[in-house]
């Protein structure tokens, strides 16, 4: 897949069929599931700064395991989106604080909430595969911001149903150190 037009086609077919794909895989309980498995087998750093995502259409419901670190002592985070081809900027969060409507649907922290550097993300995905290549909306957004974070650790969460057999990658698709679905954790560093 050295062609970009190619790759760019073919990721865009994995996209189209991972979205209508995604809505058969939601499920009660999953998110609890999740915190679970995450806390259990993959938990980030004692104190780490951890961003999170506010979910967004059939994304995994990431909440609980929020509340959860928030709970063990964590610092949490969520991104804002910045227009196209720069990298997500993370304003601090905890629950109860105000978010407010952001680019593509997200909720936001407002402009006023400060600016932190994660030391641990939770990155949503469409699709991902057993070496850690991750598929999401197309922006390129999560790429860009990783390649800015080298020392962060990049937890891929998602539905275990969301997992296909070869994600297609570039060179600037950043892989993931681990994926934690529902299901159990996938380690996916080297
Ligand atoms: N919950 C969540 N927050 C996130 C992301 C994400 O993937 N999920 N992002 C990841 O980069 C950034 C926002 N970037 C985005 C870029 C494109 C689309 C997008 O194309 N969305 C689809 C519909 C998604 C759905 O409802 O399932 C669309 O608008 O057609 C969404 C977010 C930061 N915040
Ligand atoms: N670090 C980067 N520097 C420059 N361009 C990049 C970088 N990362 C990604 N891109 C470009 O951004 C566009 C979208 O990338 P890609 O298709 O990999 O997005 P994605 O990983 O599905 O989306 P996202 O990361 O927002 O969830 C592509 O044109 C890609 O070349």
């Amino acid at each position: 897949m050295s062609n970009p037009e190619d790759l760019a086609r073919a990721k865009a077919a994995l996209r189209r069929s991972a979205a209508a794909a995604r809505g058969a895989l939601v499920q009660p309980g999953a998110g609890a599931a999740l915190a679970a498995v995450v806390l259990r087998h993959c938990a980030p750093p004692a104190g780490a700064v951890v961003a999170g995502f506010w979910p967004i259409g059939d994304e995994i419901d990431i909440r609980p395991l929020m509340l959860a670190l928030q709970d063990a002592g964590h610092t949490l985070a969520l991104p804002v989106t910045p227009p196209r081809g720069q990298p997500l900027v993370f304003r601090r969060w905890r629950f109860g604080a105000p978010l407010v409507p952001g680019r593509f649907g997200t909720s936001v922290p407002p402009d006023d909430a400060p600016v932190v550097v994660p030391a641990a993300l939770l990155v949503p995905l469409l699709a991902f595969d057993a070496a850690g290549r991750r598929l999401g909306y197309g922006g390129g957004y999560y790429d860009r911001t990783l390649a800015g974070l080298p020392g962060a650790w990049a937890l891929g969460v998602a539905f275990a149903g969301q997992q296909v057999a070869k994600v297609p990658a570039g060179a600037h698709d950043v892989p993931l150190h681990g994926i934690a679905t529902e299901a159990g954790f996938l380690r996916t560093e080297p």
